[in-house]
């Protein structure tokens, strides 16, 4: 049995990965923000209810300490760490000459520092236990492209892409895998607000930014958080064991590379 942990797990892709990896078999830990936590709760009774253990911790994936926590804690009371999805993420719609200093740092933040924490706190309990680990982040298409009006987000997501490729490169020789998911446009929360920031700055009504995006979809629909659930469970899985450093895109044909 190997125990998972799942971050930003209280709803959307977090946690169709978080049910998908139970359904394979792993005991997960799930953690969201402690304002989520009704949510989460919920989400961790539903994973029990499948036959798998699971617990709900509480923390901000962009403060050390929390990190910290978030992986003990799941070692100690599941007996181990052995996948991490560093799932948690903010996004941010604005023209780059309207983003403060602040606000760029509140999304590298969450986006970059806590993928960098989360890697790094996971990695370390993974050597500590000698047997080898798989660590997964939440990059995006727009880890491989600019795209306006998200600009900081984007770099976020390149930041993620190089930590990922490095990672993989510094932790091979203790069989720890690194690879990150590149979703394309998944209708959850994240989108909502997007397409409402989108609409707001465009002067374009609710659902016609995502629209115009989707538009640009060659399997001609919006993503779900199961689609991206699927490419998590295999590289959690051992079918993905010669795999690493690697960004892999679940966009249904947006961008090619
Ligand atoms: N929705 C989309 O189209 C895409 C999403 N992604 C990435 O996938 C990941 C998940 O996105 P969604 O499920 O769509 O977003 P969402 O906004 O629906 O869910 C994100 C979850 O992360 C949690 N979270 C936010 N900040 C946190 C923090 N500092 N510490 C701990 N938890 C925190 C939120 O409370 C929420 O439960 C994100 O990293 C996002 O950037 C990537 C590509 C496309
Ligand atoms: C939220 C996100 O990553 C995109 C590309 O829409």
């Amino acid at each position: 049995m190997t125990v998972a942990h799942v971050t930003g797990a209280a709803r959307g892709i977090g946690q169709a990965i978080a049910f998908r990896l139970a359904e394979d078999g792993h005991d997960v830990a799930v953690s969201d923000l402690a304002s989520m936590s009704e949510e989460l709760e919920a989400t961790r009774a539903k994973i029990e209810s499948t036959g798998v253990r699971s617990i709900a911790l509480t923390g901000d994936v962009s403060e050390h300490d929390s990190v910290r926590s978030l992986v003990s804690d799941t070692a100690a009371q599941l007996g181990s760490l052995d996948v991490m999805v560093a799932n948690a993420g903010i996004a941010q719609t604005k023209a780059l000459l309207d983003v403060t200093p602040e606000e760029f740092d509140k999304v590298l933040a969450v986006n970059a520092r806590g993928a960098f924490l989360c890697y790094t706190e996971a990695a370390r309990q993974m050597i500590e236990q000698g047997s080898g680990g798989k660590i997964i982040g939440a990059a995006s298409i727009a880890a491989h492209k600019g795209f306006p009006l998200l600009g900081v987000y984007c770099s976020s997501k390149f930041a993620l892409r190089a930590l990922t490729q490095a990672a993989a490169q510094e932790w091979a020789p203790h069989k720890i895998t690194v690879n990150a998911y590149c979703p394309g446009i998944v209708d959850t929360t994240m989108w909502e607000e997007i397409d409402h920031d989108l609409g707001e700055i465009n002067q374009v009504g609710k659902g016609e930014s995502m629209k115009a995006m989707a538009a640009g979809i060659t399997l001609g629909r919006v993503s779900t958080g199961d689609d991206v659930a699927k490419l998590v469970s295999f590289l959690a899985g051992p079918d993905s064991d010669y795999i690493t450093g690697q960004s892999i895109l679940v966009d249904g044909g947006m961008i090619f590379v």
